[in-house]
């Protein structure tokens, strides 16, 4: 193809990183490209919590108008900000072999993780009633903005108190080094590929990640044939199977993005193991599932996930409960 492909991307670090990553790719492909910055409401304003935005997409919409009016050819996205249901007009082309799907902790005292059960180098087991007197008393206060990540902590950590973190990875990390809090939390993915993962940090083995966290997505004009045709290649099957799986669970569920839902999909031996959970926004509830099938019969493992949690009268108020939370 002797056209150059104009890839739309925002102009945060992480968001320059992956787009550049595309165009690399792209250039092993013999397709030349040149990246376009695009702000995002999400970036423009970086105060309000995402959830209280009130719309969906904030990440992906400015990149999906400028797409449809013929500004930029391709968008990257981190999967996890873009909608399940995309914008009319735009297809997804390829999901890159994923990184790092974990969440983390970042802490300012080492002293502070045993608090959190963090023992001998592991996360122990610990009981809500019990971590409920461990942490009482002392107030112990975490910055971020997911509620998926709010209601995760304070179902296994009920005695903590939650403060607004918004802005890119780096004005965060800046944020933290600057309260007084005893930490905060990031998904590995966005520190690891700009490199700045600071030491005082812990892998959160026991969250469940937001659905295709971790994950580069890759759109085009769904009439685009050349485009699509050039930046299929970049496709991982095994990936793009796991987010779809994770995204179906949520759409299922409940769709839009920011909501109290987790999922992660991996594959093993061949078989696709899934893990998906729900919580009540204040976390005082958590329903969980996990789910394997062969990969040649994993089509249908998200939306079979759900729909068997939906079966359960406890899922349905934890359905209403994050409805009303929105409200
Ligand atoms: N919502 C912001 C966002 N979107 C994607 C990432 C990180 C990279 C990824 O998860 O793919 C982040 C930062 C974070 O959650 O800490």
């Amino acid at each position: 193809m002797s056209r150059t492909l104009r890839i739309g991307t925002r102009d945060s670090q992480l968001a320059v990183w992956q787009a550049t990553l595309v165009q690399n790719l792209l250039k092993g492909q013999g397709v030349s490209s040149e990246l376009i910055y695009i702000k995002s409401e999400g970036d423009i304003d970086t105060v309000t919590p995402l959830y209280a935005l009130g719309v969906q997409g904030v990440f992906t919409r400015s990149l999906d108008a400028a797409l449809l009016s013929g500004r930029i050819d391709i968008a990257v996205h981190s999967m996890k900000d873009v909608p399940t249901q995309l914008a009319q007009g735009i297809q997804e082309v390829a999901v890159l072999e994923r990184a790092s799907t974990k969440d983390i902790f970042v802490y300012k005292n080492e002293s502070d993780l045993a608090k959190l059960g963090w023992v001998n180098g592991q996360w122990s087991k610990v009981n809500r009633e019990e971590q409920a007197l461990t942490i009482d008393h002392s107030p112990f206060t975490i910055g971020t903005s997911s509620i998926r990540r709010i209601a995760q902590w304070k179902h296994r950590y009920p005695n903590t108190d939650v403060e607004n973190l918004r802005g890119n990875v780096n004005t965060r990390l800046r944020k933290v080094a600057e309260s007084d809090w005893a930490g905060a939390i990031f998904a590995a993915a966005g520190v690891e590929r700009i490199e700045v993962r600071p030491a005082t940090s812990v892998d959160l083995d026991w969250m469940l990640p937001a659905p295709a966290q971790g994950a580069i997505m890759i759109v085009c004009r769904s009439e685009d044939a050349e485009a699509y045709e050039s930046v299929r290649p970049l496709n991982h099957p095994e990936t793009a199977l796991c987010v779809r799986v994770e995204r179906d669970f949520l759409r299922t569920l409940m769709g839009g993005c920011s909501t109290p839902i987790s999922a992660l999909a991996r594959i093993e031996y061949a078989q696709v193991r899934f893990e998906g959970n729900l919580c009540a926004p204040d976390g005082s509830e958590l329903v969980e599932i996990q789910k394997q099938a062969d990969i040649a019969f994993a089509n249908n493992l998200g939306v079979d996930a759900a729909n068997e949690l939906l079966q359960n009268p406890r899922v349905l108020k934890i359905v209403e409960a994050i409805r009303n939370a929105k409200g």
